[in-house]
């Protein structure tokens, strides 16, 4: 069971966590926990640790260690109070550590990528300390133990590390031997190399790490609890009257995550995929609703449409030139030349003329790829590139639109009816999803009128 940064985020929050763990615990279920930092808590990680590898005056690295102490003190307090005192001498201890890191960061002014991994841990870090001890205080044995101490082995791509098969495992032989009499409390979002450098699995990778230790245990089931009822037909944030959805396959999941349903992390469908390990979405402050079930099977809704997403801060990249036409290796240099530069591609297009190839990539990755991007136009293959930050991708997502006539014919007449341009527009050959580039201002707008022209809202006769 994996329990978001919302599902810890404050002592109630934990309570609810922790009156969820004892009930399956009471009905026998042999459960191994995964956690989040309390919400927040890693953006401010991320923050004190760029002002003190920036600032020229004294960073205010003491007053945020007093506020991060105070918050986690605070909470343990509240849902643990038998172990306040030694339980809080082990976060005074790490508190301690992580002070003297961000002031040698400051006196260094450099902060490398492997520093920022060890300084944005602390957030799980210290939440796991919390949670075990609020089972403990229920009479559940609980010992919390962080990413490496699991046997979560990883790459030493910091900041989005990817886990090693070798770590199965050693996180089997290391948790297994627990779940008979006690409920291990595992930190997300982090592991470390083989070499023992601690390494982050990129934002909301905790969900990676759930369905790694789901795997590595053989678990019958991966829970993820979150702050809503499961995967949802759109960003609730946005549309009002989104649905969950009962069920998606494993291929849906990873669209959906990939363009922008944030509730699932795009890397924790693949590890629960590999054994057949059935995922379920579920809501802590609704722990009664059935939540998601995402499994092999393909659910063909009669609509065919499930879901419509969209993922903000991405650039768009043209790529243009008359010089492209029947000439081979273009793509491979303009692909390689991205590759080596590390920046992935979210999506592509080219023209069948071949004088363009469109792209999509993170918003932070643009100054890079526009540099690498110099050199195919210093040797004239490539004429001009140019690009657009204003624009959102989105995706329209369900397995019954494979050899289902008409989907895209319905998605481009309704965006047209509305004036909304479609800037770019890319397909897959597994035709689960349908993609495509608007202009910013008009992304909310398109979102909604697709989830109504797929009547997203009302619920399915074959749910
Ligand atoms: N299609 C979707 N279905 C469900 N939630 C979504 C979807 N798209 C975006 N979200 C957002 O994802 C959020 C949950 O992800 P996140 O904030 O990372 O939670 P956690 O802290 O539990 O990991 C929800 O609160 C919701 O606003
Ligand atoms: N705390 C990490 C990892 C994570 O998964 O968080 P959440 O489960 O709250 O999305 C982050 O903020 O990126």
């Amino acid at each position: 069971m994996k329990f978001g940064g919302t599902s810890v985020g404050d002592a109630e929050c934990i309570r609810r966590t922790v009156d969820i763990l004892e009930r399956y615990h009471a009905e026998g279920h042999e459960m191994a926990v995964v956690v989040s930092a309390m919400s927040g808590v890693t953006d401010q990680l991320h923050a004190i640790a760029a002002e003190a590898e920036s600032s020229v005056e004294e960073p205010p690295i003491e007053a945020f260690i007093q506020a991060i102490r105070a918050k986690h003190m605070k909470t343990l307090e509240a849902v643990a109070p038998g172990q306040a005192a030694a339980v809080g001498s082990v976060i005074d201890d790490r508190l301690e550590n992580l002070d003297h890191i961000l002031t040698a960061v400051h006196a260094l002014h450099e902060l490398t990528r492997r520093s920022k991994d060890y300084i944005v841990s602390y957030g799980e870090r210290l939440s796991a300390l919390i949670v075990s001890a609020a089972l403990r205080e229920r009479g559940i044995s609980s010992s919390a133990l962080d990413g490496c101490e699991a046997g979560i082995l990883t790459t030493n791509k910091h900041g989005d590390a990817l886990v090693l098969p070798t770590s199965d495992p050693r996180i089997n032989s290391r948790i297994l031997p627990l779940l008979m009499n006690s409920v291990p409390v595992i930190t997300g979002y982090m592991g470390c190399t083989p070499e023992g450098i601690v390494t982050t699995l990129g934002r909301s990778g905790s969900d990676y790490s759930g369905a790694i230790v789901g795997r590595a245990i053989d678990a019958d089931e991966v829970w993820i609890w979150t702050d809503v009822d499961g995967v949802m037909t759109s960003d609730p944030r946005i549309i009002k009257n989104v649905r969950v959805l009962p069920y998606v396959s494993y291929r849906e999941a990873m669209e959906l995550s990939f363009f922008g349903a944030k509730v699932l992390h795009p890397k924790s469908i693949e590890p629960a995929m590999e054994k057949d390990i059935i995922v379920r979405v579920k809501n802590t402050f609704n722990p009664d609703h059935p939540g998601t079930i995402v499994r092999r099977q393909e659910h063909r809704e009669k609509r065919v449409v499930k879901a419509v997403t969209h993922i903000e801060r991405v650039a768009l990249v043209n790529i243009n030139g008359v010089q492209m036409i029947g000439r081979p290796g273009v793509a491979r240099e303009i692909f390689t030349a991205l590759g080596d530069a590390g920046i992935n591609v979210m999506m592509i297009s080219q023209a069948s003329s071949q004088a363009n190839i469109s792209l999509i990539i993170d918003e932070g990755n643009l100054a890079e790829a526009l540099e690498v991007l110099a050199a195919p136009v210093k040797s004239g293959i490539v004429r001009e590139v140019t690009s657009d930050r204003n624009v959102v991708a989105m995706a329209v997502v369900g397995a019954g639109m494979a050899g289902t006539p008409g989907i895209s014919g319905r998605i481009f007449t309704a965006l047209g009816k509305a004036g909304v341009n479609v800037m770019m527009i890319s397909q897959g050959s597994s035709e689960v999803n349908v993609s495509f580039v608007v202009r910013q201002d008009d992304s909310r707008r398109a979102l909604q009128l697709l989830h109504d022209e797929f009547r997203l809202s009302e619920a399915c006769d074959d749910e």
